[in-house]
């Protein structure tokens, strides 16, 4: 075997694993290495965890599982026999110590190192505490062909257990640190302020390599890169996008240089919220073995822009639109949803409901009568249309797609059973404020990767509407809830940021209102646990995220 004395050729393996489907990961790395064999690399770096997906949760409580991940390994050692390039790879592994994230060296045909994650992050959406044991101490570099390198999990670069100062004054040369990092909005800045921190405490170059891919409520981005010893940017992989790219580093005396790489421009702001939620339901439709997904399209912006997304995540041929009207209904929203359905290119249906509603209101009459009419009918109507909706999915097999927003979500402005039916929901963390905002940026933009229409494909009447649910006449969001701006704002404060009533009080909004949607959203969480998951877009979201009690009597009376 070479040794690497003046070059090294290291193929970063940015790529989209399924948690679960073991031989199908191996596949995609046999398949990889293959590819950076004919790039001439000298080693091919995968992600965290790549052989089980990530996260694996309570898969690798079983037993069969572990096995079968070990097995997967020892294959794929096998094939370094060939004189090819070697492999750092991540699986879980059971060992005496417990069972660890780990992640191995392959080389000369068999494992010639494994290293365990010593600091498993347990907090937000991450729970590895429950599953591995940490690693019992920090590993020493790994002599691989004559570079020694150091091989940090993840959460180890951004704890503070030492894992890469250990690692420099053990002799490391360069650090190469597997991740299973998933986006929220401003993540891929916070990780080149977490590496280049680790750069200036070790003086070592780092080569970051994140895996990409939806994985029920996460979405992991991609955008591997490296940060030279001089703290400069070395090179940047795309987000959200899979990729092999091969970098060269050269050894300029004690240190390992980034002289061959890609440099991408990376998506922001609405463009990288936007393409999240695309790839988080292409994911989780195409990994779960959807034909398709059918939604409810209402003339409203929130469908709207599930409609645009499903598009851009599926292709046309694969999204029916339903308008499902009731008196109530205007004819601007059934004008305003054919468009929408039209300028997206996708199936578009119209079934009235007037019938089965007024079907169960007849079987309720002696139920209900004397009494006045209020929300018990207006929910009939969303669930009548939940149900037609469920009936399409099951006698064709598309899935629903749920489609309430964040600021929804967050007071219950929903109906249970009725449009919150659904299997899963790409706007779950967004607040209507940022789905005017995706909407808009949609109509001027086609991301990466989409498989929609250019153009304006949501139509600029259902943005520039008064929000409303149409369930009774003249009815507006607003009937019932204050402004979206201001509402976002108190539920950013509260949700995001755990502020207290007081301060939220001195950004300037109104106490009483402030103590009103405190109550709101505590008393909504038991429709939130019942709701279909949705893609995580911002630091907190209902569901891995932000995990309080249903019954909960606390109340902030500051
Ligand atoms: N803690 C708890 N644990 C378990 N169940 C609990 C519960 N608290 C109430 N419940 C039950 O939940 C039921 C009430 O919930 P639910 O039936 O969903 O109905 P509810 O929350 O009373 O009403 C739905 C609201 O959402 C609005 N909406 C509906 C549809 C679409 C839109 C939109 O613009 O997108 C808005 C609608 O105008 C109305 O204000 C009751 O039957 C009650 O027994
Ligand atoms: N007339 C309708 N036809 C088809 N689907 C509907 C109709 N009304 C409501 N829905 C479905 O129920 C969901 C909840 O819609 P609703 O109109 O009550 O309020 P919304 O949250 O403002 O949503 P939107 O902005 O999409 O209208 C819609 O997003 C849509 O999927
Ligand atoms: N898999 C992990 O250890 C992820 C934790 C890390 N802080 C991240 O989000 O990138």
């Amino acid at each position: 075997m070479d040794r690497l004395t003046d070059t090294f050729r290291i193929a970063v393996a940015q790529l989209n694993p399924t948690v679960g489907d073991i031989a199908g990961n191996l596949a995609m790395a046999r398949k990889a290495r293959a590819e950076a064999a004919a790039r001439g690399a000298d080693l091919v770096l995968f992600t965290e965890l790549f052989i089980a997906g990530y996260p694996p949760e309570d898969l690798v409580l079983k037993p069969a599982f572990l096995v079968a991940c070990e097995e997967a390994i020892r294959d794929f050692a096998k094939d370094t026999a060939d004189g090819g390039p070697g492999v750092v790879i991540g699986t879980p592994l059971k060992r005496a110590s417990g069972i660890h994230n780990s992640v191995v060296v392959l080389d000369h045909g068999e494992i010639i190192a494994e290293r365990y994650k010593v600091d498993l992050p347990n907090y937000g959406e991450f729970d590895e505490k429950r599953v591995f044991v940490a690693g019992p101490h920090i590993g020493g570099p790994v002599n691989y062909r004559g570079v020694r390198i150091g091989l940090p999990v993840c959460e180890d670069i951004w704890g503070d257990l030492g894992v890469c100062e250990t690692l420099a004054e053990a002799g490391a040369e360069i650090l190469l640190v597997t991740n299973g990092s998933p986006y929220h909005r401003g993540k891929v800045d916070r990780r080149h302020q977490v590496v280049i921190r680790q750069v200036i405490e070790t003086g070592l170059p780092i080569l970051y390599a994140n895996m990409v891919g939806g994985q029920d409520e996460l979405v992991f981005d991609g955008a591997s890169f490296a940060i030279q010893a001089d703290k400069s940017l070395a090179f940047q992989m795309p987000e959200f996008a899979e990729d092999l790219a091969l970098t060269v580093w050269k050894r300029e005396g004690d240190t390992w240089i980034c002289a061959e790489g890609p440099m991408v421009r990376l998506p922001e702001n609405e463009e990288a919220d936007y393409t999240a939620c695309v790839l988080g339901l292409r994911d989780y439709v195409n990994k779960n073995g959807f034909p398709g997904v059918i939604l409810g399209l209402s003339g409203g912006v929130d469908s709207a822009l599930c409609a645009a997304m499903a598009v851009d995540a599926l292709g046309a041929e694969r999204v029916r639109a339903v308008m499902l009207p009731y008196r109530y209904t205007s004819q601007g929203s059934v004008e305003d949803a054919e468009k929408c359905a039209r300028a997206l290119g996708c199936k578009y249906d119209y079934l009235p409901i007037h019938e089965p509603v007024e079907g169960f209101m007849r079987a309720l009459e002696p139920f209900f009568e004397g009494t006045d009419p209020g929300v018990t009918e207006e929910n009939l109507q969303s669930r009548t249309r939940g149900t037609l909706l469920m009936a399409l999915s099951n006698k064709f097999g598309s899935m629903v797609i749920t489609t309430g927003n964040k600021s929804e979500m967050s007071v219950g402005y929903a109906t249970l059973y009725g449009d919150m039916n659904g299997g899963f929901n790409p706007i779950k963390d967004l607040y209507k404020m940022q789905v005017y905002a995706l909407c808009r940026w949609r109509n001027a933009h086609v991301p990466v990767g989409a498989l929609g229409p250019a153009g304006e494909v949501i139509p600029v009447s259902i943005i520039e509407k008064v929000p409303s649910a149409e369930l009774r006449e003249n009815q507006t969001d607003q009937d019932t809830l204050p402004p979206y701006p201001v509402l976002d704002d108190i539920l950013e404060c509260l949700v995001e940021n755990e502020m207290s009533v007081d301060d939220i009080v001195a950004r300037g909004h109104d106490r009483a209102l402030v103590h009103r949607v405190e109550h709101m959203l505590y008393v909504a969480e038991y429709k939130r646990r019942q709701a279909a998951p949705g893609v995580k877009i911002t630091r907190k979201n209902f569901g891995r995220d932000r995990r309080y009690p249903i019954t909960n009597k606390f109340r902030d009376r500051s």
